[in-house]
């Protein structure tokens, strides 16, 4: 393993090895976005590469796309695919109940149409990523850009009287220019420290006109992976209601750290 990888990489590389080993041939999979996920393309490239696995991707991104594209993964667009086996994505913030913050790249909206239209969604992680109680993290909400300032108060409005400890919300900025999505619209990063109850808050903000949608995931993860910078990792299977532990070893793999650009 190269010297300069650092912990946190090698803990995401794990997590993205560890989850390989839920994928089959044939399998229809969602491939998330994120410094997480694109070490999951990596590792599924390599198999289709050198093991003759045989899937097909739907992307959550341009950017993913781009990536599974150079990988060798074979690309369809949801529209074509319908229904997935499997989506594997990173996250923000996840808790024990494996409810998630994401949005953190701005893909939200593609990776929760993409993850609902899966059997099953996995999240991987490092370590750093779980928390007691979701809100740390700003929560990302997608809005249209028609309207946008009317959006943003009407969203801070609707943050008072709900079990949350901050109201304010910002525009995500790219240098100068507001940031926008792949489909063309704008972020609002909410500033909440701690959201007591994440249900709620996900209905109240898709009420909203303006809002497309939010970054909390509710009921929508069924298993997470964490990576750690030992090499370690655990798995936490909500619907088994196990968890488990195992350890990789990551120099049998110094070919996948040849070409990071993430
Ligand atoms: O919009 C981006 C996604 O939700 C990412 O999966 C999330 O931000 C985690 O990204 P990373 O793996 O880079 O921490």
């Amino acid at each position: 393993m190269p010297a300069d990888l650092s912990p946190i990489d090698k803990a995401k590389f794990v997590a993205a090895k560890r989850a390989c080993t839920y994928v089959e041939s044939g399998m229809k999979l969602g491939l998330g976005t994120g410094s997480t996920a694109a070490w999951l393309v990596r590792c599924l490239g390599e198999m289709v590469r050198d093991d003759g696995l045989r899937v097909t991707g739907v992307p959550t991104s341009r950017r993913t796309a781009d990536l599974a594209q150079a990988a060798g993964i074979p690309v369809i667009s949801l529209d074509e695919a319908r229904w997935l086996d499997l989506t594997i994505d990173g996250a923000d913030e996840y808790d024990g109940a494996l409810n998630l913050i994401k949005g953190g790249g701005g893909a939200l909206l593609q990776e929760k149409i993409v993850a609902t239209a899966s059997d099953r969604m996995i999240v991987i992680a490092d370590i750093s990523k779980k928390v007691e109680t979701l809100g740390a993290f700003p929560l990302p909400v997608e809005v249209i850009p028609f309207g946008w300032q009317t959006s943003k108060a009407l969203v801070e409005e609707a943050l008072v009287g709900l079990d949350v400890m901050g109201t304010t919300a910002s525009l995500r900025m790219n240098g100068q220019t507001p940031f926008v999505t792949d489909e063309g619209n704008h972020i609002l990063d909410l500033h909440l420290t701690r959201i007591g109850n994440a249900r709620q808050l996900a209905l109240v903000l898709n009420q909203i006109p303006g809002v497309v949608e939010n970054g909390l995931f509710i009921d929508i993860c069924d298993i997470v992976i964490t990576g750690y910078g030992d090499g370690r990792v655990t798995v936490h299977d909500i619907n088994a209601g196990t968890q488990q532990e195992t350890r990789y070893d990551v120099q049998d793999n110094d070919n996948l750290f040849a070409d990071l650009d993430d």
